[in-house]
């Protein structure tokens, strides 16, 4: 928790400040016992009216100070708490931003937008306790012990009796208090993710009848969420009525102490007035005290949660390269490829070992789970290959920069992924400075200029979160338009026409030909494979026949199924 903290060091100003203001409220509170001894003492009880104006003017005066101080520090512990989550937040979020996808693979998206946000703003309310309370309940302890040892030694002494079994009380809560609130933060991310799956997947639940199912789901992950955050608020809530009971009976032996006290004459009504003050105020500062410690068990809890984001080792690492080398031609060479996803650690592709020439198209074939997107994906480096190295013109992209590989290659994915924003903001999505001319050169191209002109504001026609308001055929046009208005040297279709109908896809296909780019395909279509310079048949990772469509039906018995199971058992 201590090494978010360091957080706060551009704020340490202004945190000297709150501080400083922090213990004028303080000194006013502690002095206020004694002020009030002296009136009743020398004015009260001597008749002395003139004792009692001036010493309660400077009680008010001290009193309007206190209140200025209070309002100004609170003023400051705001706006350095919020300043602490909003440097927080940028960081975790930039961190996030440099994730692999295998760190990706490791949090759940649920649980990075509670870190982000709760976990956070636990962190920014420890931070402003700090600078409004935290530290004045401590001081307040120390303060009113010292004070009322000056005033009455012999009766403060009941006090040393009784703070050290609070404190023990109070470590005992706290050690509770860190694992249950660890265990409520835990519950949140499952609550939000089943809520995560529940409003995206809306539409599926419904066809389905899962209503019912998802609001079990649902049901169970708040409940048991409401059970620990319960269970974490009653050891707080056990804290008040422990101290109440002690308090309560310190006080009432003080009185009891006190009052043989004054009939001995050892001290007067004022001091134990005062004494009964301070043992309120000090049993005050430890309800604080509970309050600010659990407090701290759930934000340290968060930090934990976060330290884990911000300590990971990105295990990708950006290539030396410039990002501004001239543009490549697009050869491509996959050399003994191989590749398993870290939380697995199976390979999902062996040995892999494939080379295309540039301005060529390959077509990838192969069963579901045969690791088509898994190949895919090594090209851009999403992932790194476990073995072998991949080659563009001869250069093993590892030593290539991100921005340079990437400004390289248009990737539509097979989940069509589009953005709240006009049509235009998604075209442009694939080249931030495309001039308009370039937007509809590319829509045109992904054959979806026709349909976007008849659109309400044709270009300017917002769509909805992710693209409700257009169909899948449509949703998958739009980002292979997003990909071809790079003009990419290497273009990644995965399984991207799928919505398509033949003459469509044939359409584009053409307009993908004309910019002379290296195209790898991932399709089921034998329609769309056919066409292909090379055909690529991947079975379980591996790659079990390689050639053009003739080469195949000819070589390949797998191919032969594939192409008759297409072509109604017709054999060419
Ligand atoms: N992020 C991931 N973490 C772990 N394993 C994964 C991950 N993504 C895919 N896999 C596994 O890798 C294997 C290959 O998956 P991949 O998505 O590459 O197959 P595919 O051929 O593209 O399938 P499909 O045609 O169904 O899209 C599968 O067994 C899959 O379960």
């Amino acid at each position: 928790m201590l090494k978010l903290f360091s957080y706060l060091k551009s704020y340490k100003v202004l945190i000297g400040i709150a501080w400083i203001l922090m213990l004028v409220e303080l000194f006013v509170e502690l002095s206020s016992p004694l002020f009030m001894a002296r009136i009743i003492n020398e004015g009260i009880e001597q008749n002395n009216l003139t004792t009692v104006m001036i010493w309660g003017g400077i009680m008010i005066a001290l009193s309007i100070v206190s209140f200025a101080s209070g309002i100004i520090n609170s003023f400051y512990a705001s706006r350095i708490s919020q300043g602490f989550g909003y440097d927080l937040r940028k960081e975790v979020f930039e961190k996030v931003q440099s994730f692999s996808f295998a760190n990706l693979d490791r949090f759940p998206t649920s649980s990075l937008i509670t870190r982000l946000t709760n976990d956070v703003r636990q962190l920014q309310m420890v931070v402003f306790m700090g600078l409004r309370i935290a530290a004045r309940a401590p001081l307040q302890i120390i303060g009113a012990v010292i004070m009322s040892l000056i005033v009455n030694w012999r009766l403060a002494l009941i006090l040393f009796i009784v703070m050290p079994l609070l404190l023990l009380f109070m470590i005992w809560l706290m050690s509770k208090g860190v694992l249950l609130f660890q265990s409520v933060q835990r519950k949140l991310d499952t609550v939000n993710s089943v809520m995560r799956e529940n409003l995206s997947g809306m539409r599926l639940i419904k066809a389905f009848l899962r209503k019912n199912h998802e609001q079990e789901k649902f049901a169970t992950a708040s409940e048991d969420l409401k059970e620990t955050t319960m269970k974490a608020l009653r050891m707080v809530e056990l804290s008040m009525p422990v101290l109440l009971f002690v308090m309560n009976t310190s006080i009432l032996i003080i009185l009891w102490f006190g009052n043989i006290q004054i009939a001995n004459e050892q001290t007067n009504v004022g001091n134990i007035v005062a004494l009964v003050n301070y043992a309120t105020r000090i049993m005050h500062a430890f309800s604080v005290f509970t309050f600010i410690l659990m407090g701290l068990a759930r934000a340290r809890a968060s930090a934990e949660r976060i330290t884990e984001v911000l300590d990971v080792t990105v295990d990708l690492k950006d290539g030396e390269g410039s990002a501004e080398e001239p543009d490549r031609k697009g050869n491509l060479l996959f050399d003994h490829v191989s590749f398993q996803y870290p939380i697995t650690m199976e390979n999902v592709l062996n040995d892999v070992s494939f080379n295309v020439n540039n301005g060529t198209t390959v077509a990838v074939l192969g069963a579901t789970g045969s690791g088509k997107s898994s190949l895919f994906q090594l090209i851009p480096r999403l992932y790194d290959v476990t073995a072998g190295a991949i080659y563009l013109d001869g250069e093993d992209i590892r030593t290539m920069s991100f921005d340079y590989l990437r400004k390289q290659i248009g990737y539509v994915p097979q989940e069509t992924r589009l953005f709240s924003g006009t049509v235009r903001e998604n075209i442009c999505w694939g080249k931030n400075d495309a001039t308009m001319e370039e937007i509809i050169d590319a829509a045109k191209a992904a054959q979806i200029h026709e349909t976007i002109i008849k659109l309400p504001e044709q270009y300017e026609t917002k769509l909805g979160q992710r693209g409700v308001n257009l169909s899948g055929g449509q949703k998958q046009r739009l980002s292979i338009a997003r990909a071809m208005i790079r003009k990419p040297k290497i273009l990644l279709l995965d399984d991207s026409t799928s919505a398509l109908d033949l003459q469509t896809e044939a359409k584009i296909l053409e307009a993908i030909k004309s910019l002379s780019c290296t195209t790898l395909i991932i399709t089921q279509k034998i329609t769309t494979v056919m066409v292909a310079d090379t055909i690529l048949l991947l079975e379980d990772g591996e790659v079990v026949a390689k050639g053009n469509h003739d080469v195949l039906l000819k070589d390949s018995e797998i191919y032969q199924k594939i192409y008759q199971s297409q072509h109604h058992g017709e054999v060419v």
